[in-house]
């Protein structure tokens, strides 16, 4: 299966999914799945290390029977160049030991893509390798993604960064 990085992973990773046949789980920007949050994971980063501050803070705490009906979705804090984001996924859309590729368009600090690992991880998935349109090594994004091959398509130059 793949998932997709909203926004722009999800120009890239549906098409591929279909061309395939395989499934395309979406990994969405808070607030837009349907369901219970169940918790928040925070991951904090300083040059290559990483370091997870043990917290699981329980957001809503709904019944079973809730949970069941609406689905749950569980969510990951992570930094990236210019702040903090977030990203969710339905813990449903994934069955246990599935094998998954992820897909975004760009990979920088890899602090997306170390989330995208960490929600889909949770839910019992194995991630084979990830996948990008671009790649700006300067960021060192590949040292945040547990060891998973990284597949580029291109690296601009220093020049062409500026017109990024
Ligand atoms: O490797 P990183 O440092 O994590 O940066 C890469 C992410 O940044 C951009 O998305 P952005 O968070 O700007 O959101 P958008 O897709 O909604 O524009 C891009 O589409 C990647 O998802
Ligand atoms: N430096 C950058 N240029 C373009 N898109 C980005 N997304 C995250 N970092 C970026």
């Amino acid at each position: 299966m793949y998932a997709g990085v909203e926004a722009r992973g999800f120009i890239f990773g549906p098409p591929i999914a279909l061309a395939i046949g395989a499934k395309f789980v979406p990994l969405r920007k808070p607030g837009k799945l349907p369901g219970t949050i169940s918790n928040i994971h925070t991951y904090h980063f300083s040059d290559k290390n990483v370091h997870f501050d043990g917290i699981e803070k329980v957001l809503l705490k709904d019944t079973i029977d809730c949970d069941v009906k609406k689905g749950r979705v569980i969510s990951e804090e992570y930094e990236l160049e210019y702040g903090r984001d977030c990203l969710e996924m339905s813990v449903e859309a994934v069955k246990s030991e599935e094998r998954a590729l992820i897909i975004d368009d760009l990979v920088a600090t890899g602090g997306t893509l170390s989330a995208s690992i960490n929600l889909l991880e949770r839910a019992g998935a194995e991630v084979v390798e990830c996948a990008c349109v671009v790649g700006l090594p300067k960021f060192k994004g590949q040292c945040k993604l547990k060891g998973k091959p990284l597949y580029v398509l291109v690296e601009p130059n220093q020049f062409d960064e500026l017109t990024l």
